[in-house]
């Protein structure tokens, strides 16, 4: 039988898809699944595509399968499914075989199976894949890391798969190690932010305005129509507009209002605290749907104090401005963590090929991130709320993010993320802040010194004593 050029361990929403793409691009893959049955519905339902598959129902099989070198895409929970599939694959693959982790992981587990792996002698790639099934399935978005040379062989497949952004396809090698699974990482940090604010700006329109949910897809659509295109304002014009098939109403009135999570944007909060990057429009949407699972406790709490939420005097153009606004500062902080994170490990992670392989495919592509990735190529270093593109959309609108969390703020709705990006961008335009007083504190109870703004070799004050 003919050999097949790459093999996929993982036939769930995403492997599925993925295995169906890589056969329609004309490479012959060879599955497995850990559940046989699957492995059989799969090839059964891939009609003429099946041609190109060849089922396996044992991993010595699926290596058997594959021509040497072998190169097995992983696409399993992130986690202890990886690890236990890597143990059972690596004895029996040969010193130039590749393994890719292609779900979700947390790059410090990719940064020890990639050291693992090297002692191993098997290659190890960590590999982010955005875009959900439909992606997947079409065209994902793809951030590759691991030894440049493991990459470079499997490009041809892997670019032949990914979304296209014009005739530019977007899968790039993001450097060593976890590389790409920390790129993909952040870009789940950005997903939650963006969903996060979002949300925020649905809660105003359905809560402060008393918009039905066919009038608030409106307004997404016509969000969708100018400078906010994104995929995640198009998708939330289409969830406000679906009528739950059970009763007739809006779909977005029948499903609860807890959110679920599997980790990446927790992952996220977590890097920027380590590495002392600031991504408070993250960690507020994370806290967020930490607050939105809390049911019981909301239920207290507006028995006790009243609901939050009253009308608001505020026009869908301000939200428009707020949402702008809010998106910008967002993804100034998810760069600028990037920036860190590959200044710490020294990965040479390329900002603007970040920028540009999020332009289609994944989950949080937007036309903004073309301008983006425009304004990183010019200078990768600086902060994008200083690029001249930015910068004039936040000088037009910075004054409707505040006027929105101002309303927000004075007629109990709770805006997490719209306010963190206020607030971080405030303190960002502050040149004369107010940590001083934090030095003369720490100075006072625990003799920790501090710079003078004069200068003068005087680093303690003089606290009677205490310092
Ligand atoms: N869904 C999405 O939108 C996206 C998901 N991802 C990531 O892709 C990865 C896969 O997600 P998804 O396809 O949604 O998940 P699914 O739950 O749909 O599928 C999981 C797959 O992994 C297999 N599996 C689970 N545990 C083990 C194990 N211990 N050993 C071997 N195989 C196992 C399952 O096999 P079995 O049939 O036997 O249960 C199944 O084939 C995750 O890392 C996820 O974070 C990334 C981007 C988008
Ligand atoms: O990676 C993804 C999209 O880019 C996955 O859909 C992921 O599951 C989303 O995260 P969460 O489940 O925590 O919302």
């Amino acid at each position: 039988m003919e050999l097949a050029e790459i093999g996929l361990v993982g036939l769930g929403t995403m492997g599925a898809a993925l295995a169906l793409n890589i056969a329609e691009k004309g490479h012959r893959i060879a599955v497995w699944n850990r559940t046989g049955t699957v492995t059989d519905a799969f090839v059964a339902e891939a009609g003429e595509l099946a041609a190109r598959v060849v089922p396996t129902h044992s991993l010595q099989a699926l290596v058997d399968a594959i021509a040497p070198p072998r190169a097995i895409i992983l696409m399993v929970p992130a986690g202890d499914a990886v690890d236990q599939q890597i143990a059972a694959l690596r004895p029996l693959l040969g010193k130039d075989d590749l393994i890719i982790d292609a779900g979700n992981a947390n790059f410090h587990d990719t940064e020890r199976r990639s050291a693992e792996a090297e002692v191993q002698g098997v290659s190890f790639i960590g590999m982010g894949v955005s875009g959900g099934e439909e992606g997947a399935r079409h065209g994902p978005s793809i951030m590759g890391g691991g030894p440049r040379a493991a990459w470079d062989r499997v490009a041809p497949i892997l670019t032949s798969i990914a979304a296209r952004h014009g005739e530019v396809p977007c899968a790039t090698w993001m450097g060593p190690g976890g590389a790409g699974h920390f790129v993909k990482t952040v870009h789940n940090g950005i997903e939650y932010a963006d969903m996060q604010m979002i949300t925020e700006v649905y809660g105003l329109m359905r809560d402060g305005l008393g918009m039905a949910a066919p009038a608030i897809a409106d307004v997404f659509d016509g969000w969708n129509a100018g400078a906010l295109r994104s995929y995640l304002v198009e998708i939330s014009g289409a969830v406000a507009r679906a009528v739950d098939p059970e009763t007739g109403a809006a779909m977005l009135d029948v499903i609860l209002d807890a959110a679920g999570q599997k980790g990446t944007g927790r992952w996220t909060a977590i890097e920027a605290q380590h590495l002392a990057a600031p991504v408070p429009v993250i960690e507020a949407a994370v806290m967020a749907r930490n607050v939105s699972s809390r049911l019981a406790e909301r239920q207290a709490g507006q028995a006790a104090f009243g609901a939050g939420p009253q009308p608001v005097s505020l026009t869908v153009e301000d939200l428009e401005g707020a949402l702008m606004a809010g998106k910008i500062l967002c993804y100034a902080q998810g760069f600028t963590m990037l920036d860190a994170a590959s200044k710490t490990f020294g990965w040479g992670v390329p900002l603007p090929e970040c920028a540009k392989v999020w332009r289609a495919g994944c989950i949080i592509r937007s036309d903004m991130l073309d301008h983006m990735a425009q304004a990183l190529t010019e200078d990768p270093g600086r902060n994008l709320i200083l690029a001249p593109t930015f910068a004039a959309l936040l000088k037009q609108h910075h004054g409707a993010l505040r006027k929105v969390v101002a309303a927000a703020a004075l007629n109990g709705h709770g805006l997490p993320a719209l306010s963190a990006g206020l607030a971080w961008f405030d303190l960002m335009r502050t040149a004369r802040g107010t940590a001083n007083m934090i030095q003369g504190q720490r100075d006072f109870f625990g003799a920790h010194g501090f710079d003078r703004l004069d200068g003068k070799p005087v680093h303690h004050g003089p606290w009677g004593g205490h310092a």
